[in-house]
């Protein structure tokens, strides 16, 4: 692992580091906020899964965690959205290929060599972090934004011993049923719509995945809501699942980071209220 910058902030250290994943088969570039507390002890760890188009960079420069990380002592980790190179596989659209992985393990041609985020985030990251960080992996959660959003959900509710609480922003939570994962899960999963029920955090809750509690906040002028976020089948779901969901539906807000900021500290606090020892 190399690293290409460090800051300190908020007493404690934002650093910017790249490394070769075996998973993206790619060199990879991820940020992780170290808070004060971890001079003196293992702190637990809180992933922030990105959106459409990011890299590591935008949360970091426009998330506005640091202070509630530094806070209540969590490390955060922001890893990238999709392996990304001369010689990856992309799309002309932004919402397909480089900068759009969907948090998924590709099986299909021309993706399926790189294009494994899912296996990247939940199994290669952790124990990288857990080697080189002062972390205390038994206590791990995991947020995100829109795209990231449908990454957290997924990501929890498939693996719901490992990560203690899941919360999102503005998440995709039914891509079987919107244009973003209509044009993604078949490219990246093929025409065998089974295979994309494994990506949908709808879907999962449907077929029997639960995790006790969900938060999200959702911008009310948030443009991409009435198309790619509308979330009543999730709630519903939900409902039916008997999981806790609390649905902030925010009037006036987008899909920026000016929206994300704005909510930012309060998802720390709730994560970090769920990760206490
Ligand atoms: N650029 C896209 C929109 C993509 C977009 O809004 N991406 C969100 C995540 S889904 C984001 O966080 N963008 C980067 C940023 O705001 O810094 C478009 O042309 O419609």
């Amino acid at each position: 692992m190399e690293t290409i910058s460090t800051n300190r902030a908020f007493e404690g250290i934002q650093g910017v580091y790249r490394h070769q994943s075996e998973s993206c088969r790619c060199p990879m570039t991820f940020a992780v906020y170290v808070p004060p507390q971890a001079q003196n002890r293992p702190c637990p760890v809180l992933w922030y899964l990105s959106g459409l188009t990011c890299t590591h960079a935008n949360v970091m420069e426009k998330g506005e965690y640091r202070r509630a990380a530094a806070e209540a002592g969590i490390i955060i980790v922001c890893p990238d959205t999709s392996p990304r190179g001369d010689d990856i596989a992309d799309d002309d659209g932004y919402d397909l290929g480089q900068g759009a992985g969907f948090y998924l393990d590709a099986t299909q041609a021309p993706w399926a060599p790189n294009f494994n985020m899912y296996s990247y985030v939940n199994e290669e990251l952790p124990p990288l972090i857990a080697r080189k960080f002062p972390a205390d992996m038994s206590r791990q959660a995991i947020f995100g934004h829109s795209m990231g959003g449908h990454g957290a959900l997924t990501i929890a509710l498939k693996n719901p011993d490992t990560y203690r609480s899941v919360s999102a922003f503005a998440p995709i939570t039914n891509p079987i049923a919107v244009p973003w994962g209509q044009k993604a899960l078949p490219a990246y999963l093929g025409d065998d719509r089974s295979a994309w029920r494994g990506y949908d955090a709808t879907a999962l809750i449907e077929d029997g995945r639960k995790v006790p509690e969900i938060l999200i906040d959702q911008g009310g002028a948030d443009n991409f809501l009435p198309e790619q976020l509308d979330a009543k089948a999730f709630v519903a779901a939900c409902e039916r699942a008997g999981i806790d969901l609390t649905f902030n539906l925010r009037p006036g807000y987008d899909h920026s980071y000016y929206f994300i900021s704005t909510f930012m500290a309060d998802h720390v606090a709730w994560h970090a209220a769920r990760l206490a020892d």
